[in-house]
C-alpha cells in the first residue's frame, strides 16, 4: 500500500528520492540565505541609503578582487566622481572625499582605530598597531629618531648614497634607463645606512640584492593574506618548496633586519657614537621618560621601516622625474633656482641651502599630490558607541576612509586636478590652508608618517643634485603608458618601469 502511494518500489528509488530531497533542501537553504543577505544588506542595513554600486552593497569580495587586480584606488576614485563625496564601497565600508571627513576620521581627538586590514602588513610595529594607547606609547619611544635635528646629523650618510646615484646616472647618460629601479635602490640604500647600520650596496651593483626579490614577494603574500585568505590557506598546505619559499618571503625580510641589528651590536656595541639612527633607537629617548625598545621590538621596527621607506620614497622620486621629463620648463626654473647653491661633497648641495627653495618644494609637493605613493584608502573603524563622519551617523564597526588620490584632486581647491602644475604651490606661498588639509600623502593626525622629514630631505637632496647636473626627457611615449597607476596600498606603475634619458647640462649648454 505504502509502496503504491509513494511510487517507491525499490531500494534504488528510495535512495534517489533521499538524494532528491537533500538537493532540494540544500537549494532551499541557499536561497533562504541569499534572500536574507539581500534583505539585510539592501533593506535593513543602516547604510542602505548611502550612494554606491549594488555589488559593493552586497559583498566585500567585489572590492577585494578589484583590489587584488591593483585597481582599488582608481575604482573608488571613479565611484566618487559618479556618486559624490560619500560612497558605500562594501556592505560595511564607506569612502569619503571631503575636508570634513578628513578632520572627523583622522584628527588627533577622534576615537577611530586603524582597521583589521593593517594586521596583514607583516609584524606588529608602530605602523601596524591598532590599539590607540599601545601606539601612543610606541611613538613616544621612537619619535626622537625622526626629529629634524637628528636627521640633519645623518645628512652625510644620505649624501653618500645620492653621490652613488649621481655616478650611476653619469655612466648611463644619453641612453634610456629605468629610473624606477634606481630610485628604489637609492631609497633602499639610504634606509639601510640609517636604520640597519649598513647600506644594501644596491646602487653599486647592476643586479638588485636578493632582499628586493623577497620584499616584492612579501608584498604579494600580504596582499593574498588580506584579500584572498582562503587561497593563502590552500597554498600553505601545498607540498612544493617554491611555493613555501614564496609564502615565507616576509620571514626573510624580518630575519634580515634582525641579523643586521645583531651584526651592528657586535661591531659597535650599545653605546657607540657612530652616525646612525640605529644608535639613537638603541639608546632610547631620555627626555620621553620611557624605556628604550627591547631588542626584539627594535628588530621588528627597523625591518618595517625598510619597507615603509623604500617603495614610497623611490616611487615618489620616479613620478617626480617622470613629470619633470614631461615638463622641461619646470626643470629650467628649478635649475635657475639652484644656480647659486654651492654643490659640495661630490655634487650634492647642503640641505640647509636648499630645504626652503620654493620651486624645489613646489615640484615635490605637486608630485606627491598628483601621484601620492600611498594613494589608497587609509581605513579606520567606528568605535562601539558609533561615530559621525561628515554629518553622517555610522554604526559600530563600520570601516571608514578617505584616499589621498581622490581628496588631493577635489575641486575647487585643486583646479585642473589631473594636471601636474607646481605653480599652484608657488602662487599660494606653499599652499592654502585648504590645500594643506586635503593633502593626505603622508597621512594625518596621530598616525601620520613618521618618516616624512626624512623622505623630504632625501627627495630634495636627490632632486637638487640631479637637476643641477642633468636634464631629463622621456625615452619614448611608451613611458607614459608604463606610468599608469595600479596600487596595492602603495602606488605601482603599471609597466613596472620608467624609462627616462638623462643628459649632462653643460654638454647641452643649458
Ligand atoms: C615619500 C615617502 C613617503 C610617503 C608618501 C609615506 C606615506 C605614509 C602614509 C600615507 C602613512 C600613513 C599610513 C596610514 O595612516 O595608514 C605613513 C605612515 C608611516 N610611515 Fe611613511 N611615507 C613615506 C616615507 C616614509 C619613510 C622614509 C619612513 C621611515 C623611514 C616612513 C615610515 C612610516 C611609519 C613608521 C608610518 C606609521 C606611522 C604610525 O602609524 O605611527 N615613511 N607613511
Amino acid at each position: 500500500m505504502v509502496v503504491e502511494m509513494f511510487g517507491v518500489n525499490s531500494k534504488g528509488d528510495q535512495y534517489r528520492r533521499g538524494l532528491f530531497l537533500l538537493v532540494y533542501g540544500v537549494l532551499a537553504w541557499l536561497i533562504f540565505r541569499l534572500v536574507k543577505v539581500i534583505i539585510d544588506r539592501l533593506i535593513r542595513s543602516p547604510l542602505r541609503s548611502t550612494p554606491g554600486p549594488l555589488p559593493a552593497k552586497l559583498t566585500s569580495q567585489w572590492l577585494q578582487f578589484i583590489d587584488f587586480a591593483g585597481n582599488r584606488t582608481s575604482t573608488i576614485h571613479k565611484l566618487h566622481q559618479q556618486y559624490g563625496p560619500i560612497v558605500q564601497i562594501g556592505p560595511n565600508e564607506v569612502s569619503f572625499a571631503s575636508i570634513d571627513a578628513i578632520r572627523d576620521i583622522y584628527s588627533g581627538q577622534n576615537p577611530f582605530m586603524k582597521s583589521a586590514a593593517y594586521d596583514n602588513f607583516g609584524r606588529k610595529g608602530a605602523f601596524q598597531m591598532r590599539d590607540k594607547e599601545e601606539h601612543r606609547q610606541r611613538r613616544k619611544r621612537i619619535n626622537h629618531v625622526f626629529s629634524q635635528s637628528v636627521l640633519l646629523e645623518m645628512e652625510p650618510l644620505i649624501k653618500d648614497e645620492v653621490e652613488n646615484l649621481l655616478k650611476v646616472v653619469d655612466e648611463r647618460c644619453g641612453e634610456p634607463y629605468d629610473v624606477l629601479h634606481w630610485f628604489r635602490m637609492l631609497a633602499l640604500d639610504v634606509v639601510g645606512q640609517l636604520f640597519l647600520g649598513k647600506s644594501f650596496g644596491a646602487l653599486k651593483d647592476d643586479r638588485p640584492p636578493p632582499y628586493v626579490h623577497h620584499l616584492d614577494n612579501a608584498y604579494l603574500v600580504w596582499a593574498i593574506q588580506g584579500v584572498l585568505p582562503s587561497v593563502y590557506r590552500f597554498m600553505s598546505v601545498l607540498p612544493f618548496r617554491s611555493i613555501q619559499d614564496f609564502l615565507t618571503a616576509g620571514d626573510y625580510v624580518y630575519d634580515y633586519g634582525a641579523a643586521a641589528f645583531y651584526d651592528y651590536l657586535q661591531s659597535y656595541g650599545r653605546t657607540s657614537t657612530r652616525r646612525s639612527l640605529l644608535t639613537k633607537l638603541i639608546a632610547g629617548d631620555v627626555d620621553s621618560k620611557s624605556a628604550p625598545l627591547s631588542d626584539e621590538e627594535i628588530c621588528v621596527e627597523i625591518s618595517n621601516l625598510v619597507f615603509a621607506a623604500s617603495d614610497t620614497t623611490g616611487n615618489t622620486l620616479t613620478y617626480l622625474f617622470f613629470e619633470l621629463a614631461r615638463n622641461p620648463s619646470w626643470q629650467e626654473q628649478l635649475r635657475k633656482e639652484l644656480r647659486d647653491t654651492e654643490p659640495v661633497d661630490g655634487g650634492v648641495p647642503q640641505y640647509q641651502q636648499i630645504k626652503s627653495l620654493p620651486v624645489l618644494n613646489s615640484v615635490i609637493w605637486e608630485a606627491l599630490r598628483v601621484h601620492p605613493a600611498a594613494p589608497a584608502s587609509l581605513p579606520r573603524v567606528v568605535p562601539p558607541r558609533g561615530g559621525r563622519v561628515a554629518g553622517m551617523d555610522l554604526p559600530q564597526d563600520t570601516v571608514v576612509s578617505a584616499q589621498a588620490y581622490t581628496v588631493q584632486r577635489l575641486l575647487p581647491t585643486f583646479p585642473e586636478p589631473d594636471r601636474y602644475n607646481p605653480s599652484r604651490w608657488m602662487t599660494t606661498d606653499g599652499g592654502t590652508d585648504e590645500m594643506k588639509e586635503l593633502m593626505l600623502a603622508f597621512g594625518k593626525g596621530t598616525r601620520n608618517c613618521l618618516g616624512q622629514t626624512m623622505a623630504l630631505m632625501e627627495m630634495k637632496l636627490t632632486t637638487a643634485a640631479l637637476i643641477k647636473r642633468f636634464s631629463v626627457h622621456l625615452a619614448s611615449l611608451r613611458t607614459v603608458d608604463d606610468m599608469e597607476m595600479t596600487d596595492h596600498f602603495t602606488l605601482i606603475p603599471r609597466g613596472k618601469k620608467c624609462l627616462l634619458v638623462f643628459e649632462r647640462v653643460e654638454e647641452k649648454g643649458v
